[in-house]
């Protein structure tokens, strides 16, 4: 086995795997105000744009090759309340981040999440009537999200809410208001996971949701065979992609997805992920460089098509070198 391994060039002759900009999708967290950039005291290089400034960001994303970023607003807490109300505002903080961004680097595109925890006063996902997260009532408000959204300029709607059903019904209401060509980016396999703390001191909902936990929507880590259920669902419905999240910790649910199904299979590199390797390369315990693209290349064996990452720009400058 080590004849191939000898040299540089027949090791790249042999590489199974390549990781290229292609693959990387950035996550962008975007606050009001003009000329603010915020470190995110969980995620080191990590920051809060104000639309001005993430309109540069994006610009220089795109210059770099990446495809697409998704975009997330980091909502006022005063807009916070149990209603929602601010997810289906057609100017909110995302919406009008879209509309900045695609009119300055239309050759972008750009995801939007939807679901209400941003917006919601108990940081919850869904709408809560009795102290549970209803369905149904939840999509009505999901489906008013991805209009005011696609209106906006979105090209990817991407529910990460969890609820059952809303791939069915969102696709029929951008359908039917003319939002034919506006994709569908599915988290479907998504696990209650407490590798999104950084995430959520990102986007201020980890104070509204006091401590509480999202296990009645989301996926229990124990499970795969659920996964694949859940992903068979929202293909069904009219998922164009799908998503596995976390990333990492959930690379044997990326394999089976792939394999199953042979669609488009996206994972999420999430905060928490990031904030490990952050601190152990911050503390001179790991090489940044290195065991970040290592990741990245992890994902592509498993079988990942795109990789939504929060190093997505500097992987990218890596990668060109
Ligand atoms: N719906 C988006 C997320 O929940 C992101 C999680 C993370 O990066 O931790
Ligand atoms: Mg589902």
């Amino acid at each position: 086995m080590r004849r191939n391994r000898r040299d540089d060039w027949s090791r790249r002759l042999v590489s199974e795997n390549r990781l290229t900009v292609d693959d990387l999708i950035w996550p962008v967290f975007v606050v009001e105000g003009t000329g603010v950039r915020q470190e995110v005291a969980s995620m080191p290089g990590v920051a809060r744009f104000s639309i001005d400034l993430l309109v540069e960001e994006a610009r220089r994303a795109a210059d770099l090759g990446i495809p697409a970023i998704a975009v997330f607003p980091s909502v006022e807490a005063a807009l916070k309340t149990p209603d929602a109300a601010e997810a289906v505002n057609p100017d909110n903080l995302v919406c009008r981040a879209v509309r900045a961004v695609k009119k300055a680097v239309p050759r972008l595109g750009i995801i939007c999440d939807v679901a209400l925890d941003p917006y919601n006063s108990d940081g919850h996902d869904g709408l809560v009537i009795d102290d549970y997260v209803v369905n149904d009532r939840t999509n009505e408000i999901l489906c008013r999200q991805s209009l005011v959204q696609a209106a906006a300029g979105c090209d990817v709607i991407a529910p990460s809410d969890m609820m059952d059903g809303r791939i069915k019904e969102i696709r029929q209401a951008l359908d039917s208001a003319g939002f034919d060509h506006v994709r569908i980016l599915s988290y479907a396999a998504k696990f209650a996971s407490s590798f999104y703390g950084p995430f959520r001191d990102a986007v201020g909902s980890k104070s509204a949701l006091k401590g509480g936990d999202k296990k009645t929507y989301q996926m229990d880590p124990a499970n795969t065979d659920e996964a694949l259920r859940e992903v068979a669902l929202d293909l069904s419905e009219g998922a164009d992609m799908v998503m596995v999240k976390p990333g990492l910790p959930y690379l044997d649910i990326v394999r089976r997805v792939k394999e199953s199904f042979s669609v488009p299979t996206l994972a999420y590199q999430v905060s928490g992920e990031y904030a490990m390797m952050k601190a152990a390369a911050l503390n001179g315990w790991l090489d940044w460089d290195k065991v970040m693209l290592e990741s990245l290349l992890a994902f592509k064996r498993a079988g990942a098509d795109a990789i939504l990452t929060y190093t997505a720009p500097e992987a990218a400058r890596l990668l060109a070198k």
